[in-house]
């Protein structure tokens, strides 16, 4: 959560002339309200099945960059399922990092739950200790530190 996937996928689309969606968008589309007015009007498991059905139902075009939402290559065969239909990349940082992004970012992000300082840096920390073993199984892996497009591109370029 936070390291750039919606940013950055963005700019990748842009330079590859590649169409670019964004899940958690298509969610919000879908569902007609915010990320966090649906966890808090029907809570977190109504919402990963959600976001299960609009990874998998979604029409990709053959050429697409799709960012996903921070916690949906945690859930159910997602890895498995987006390593079987595409390329997929884990934008690798660290707790601090990504506490810092977070907390200047203006998106409401509900699993966060408002948390600041080094209560959310103990909580990244936490959660990215919970998650990491998914996000590893992505193809590639960058290190979002000093990050550019060709960076990205490289990456996926890359044997693996
Ligand atoms: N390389 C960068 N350097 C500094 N700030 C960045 C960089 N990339 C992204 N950001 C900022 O970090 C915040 C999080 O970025 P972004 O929303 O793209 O992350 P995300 O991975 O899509 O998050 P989520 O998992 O919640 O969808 C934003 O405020 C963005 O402007
Ligand atoms: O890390 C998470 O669990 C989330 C990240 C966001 O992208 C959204 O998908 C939602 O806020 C949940
Ligand atoms: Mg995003």
């Amino acid at each position: 959560m936070g390291c750039g996937k919606t940013t950055w996928s963005r700019k990748l689309a842009a330079k590859l002339g590649y169409e670019f969606i964004d899940l958690d968008h298509a969610l919000e589309e879908q569902m007609g309200m915010s990320i966090a007015e649906y966890f808090s009007s029907f809570g977190e498991d109504a919402f990963r099945k959600l976001e299960s059905d609009v990874l998998k139902q979604t029409k990709y075009p053959e050429n697409v960059v799709v960012s996903t939402g921070g916690g949906l290559p945690c859930f159910f065969d997602h890895m498995e399922w987006m390593n079987s239909n595409g390329k997929t990349l884990y934008i690798k940082l660290s707790p601090k990092t990504l506490a810092d992004r977070l907390e200047n970012s203006k998106t409401i992000r509900p699993v966060l739950q408002g948390k600041k300082g080094d209560e959310l840096v103990e909580f990244i920390t936490g959660k990215l200790a919970e998650r990491e073993s998914f996000y590893l199984q992505a193809h590639h892996h960058v290190d979002g530190i000093d990050m550019s497009v060709e960076k990205l591109e490289g990456a996926i370029n890359s044997a693996g």
